[in-house]
């Protein structure tokens, strides 16, 4: 089951780091029922969409704190506004901010190591990795994906952004890379239908239209009831989820405020630091009002 809910009051908690895994459930709020919702995320790409203001960015950075705070994981991270993933670019095995060129070159190194793993995968005549295969989990986080497939470069760049991300999207899920890809604008032209069906999560935050909502859900779901319209705008936070083979059901994310980001981000930092420092090192913001 890809989706486990879990009582909060019971004593099957989710790990903490150290020792956390992203083979373990990804904790990313609660259902309606006050029951916690999770994710298996190594396994599952994620798409997360909805107006601006919705939420998006939290639901994310939870997903990247996940991962950060996981043993053997490494992060790729693409974020043009710098400053919704920039908290974890110190541990990123690449942060790339508003340049295109940057960002097909390592979608292209991306599904060079996909393809290495199906070949290891292959000669083990086995068909996904799993969490004793002591390979690193690669998790890549896009925020604001329409300013790659719309808006940087030129036209032949973003296509080709488009088709290298479909790759990695496709290849990612059995080889333990998996693609968490946010965007505020829900339509065709950013997410059509044959890159959206390979995000086996697919949370909807506020939308306008019903339409908006099917480019996110899938074609449908609105007219059977499942619509991101009727979340109020107040609501922040609030999202349908959809996961494969279930039902959309409304789920309400967990917040880190830019303090707790910072703060775990610092946490990992020092969790993944080189072996002989036992100090966490100090903040990069004490360090700036110092230059200052
Ligand atoms: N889970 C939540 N619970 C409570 N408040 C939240 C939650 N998520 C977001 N908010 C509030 O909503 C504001 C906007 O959230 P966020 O930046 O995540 O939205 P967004 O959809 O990513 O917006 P944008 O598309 O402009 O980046 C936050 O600053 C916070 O005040």
């Amino acid at each position: 089951m890809s989706i486990i809910a879990r009582d909060p009051l019971g004593t099957d908690r989710v790990p903490v780091a150290p020792g956390l895994s992203m083979f373990d459930p990804m904790f990313i709020g609660i259902d309606e029922f006050g029951h916690h919702v999770t994710l298996d995320t190594v396994y599952h790409n994620l798409l997360v969409a909805g107006e601006p203001g919705g939420g998006k960015s939290g639901l994310i950075n939870l997903a990247a704190a996940h991962a950060a705070l996981s043993d053997n994981t490494r992060l790729v991270l693409l974020d043009a506004k710098y400053v919704e993933l920039g908290p974890w670019r110190d541990i990123a095995d690449a942060f790339i901010g508003n340049d295109i060129e940057a960002a097909i070159s390592v979608l292209k190194r991306l599904l060079i190591v996909a393809t290495n793993r199906y070949m290891w995968l292959l000669v083990h005549r086995r068909r996904k990795v799993d969490r004793d295969d002591n390979l690193s989990t690669i998790v890549t986080i896009i925020d604001e994906l329409a300013m790659f497939s719309t808006v940087l470069g030129t036209k032949e760049q973003r296509e080709e952004f488009a088709t290298l991300l479909r790759g990695l999207v496709s290849l990612g899920r059995a080889c333990g890379m998996p693609v968490i890809a946010a965007t505020q604008r829900p339509s065709w032209d950013i997410i059509p239908a044959s890159l959206r069906d390979l995000f086996g999560y697919r949370a909807a935050f506020r939308c306008t239209t019903n339409g908006s909502s099917d480019v996110i859900l899938g074609a449908g779901w609105a007219d059977l009831g499942y619509s991101a319209t009727d979340i109020d705008p107040e609501n922040r936070g609030a999202a349908w989820l959809l996961a494969e083979g279930r039902l959309p059901y409304r789920i309400k994310a967990a917040y880190l405020s830019d303090t707790d980001i910072y703060n775990i981000a610092d946490y990992a930092a020092w969790m993944r630091r080189p072996s002989g420092i036992t100090v966490p090192a100090p903040s990069t913001t004490i360090q700036w009002e110092m230059a200052a």
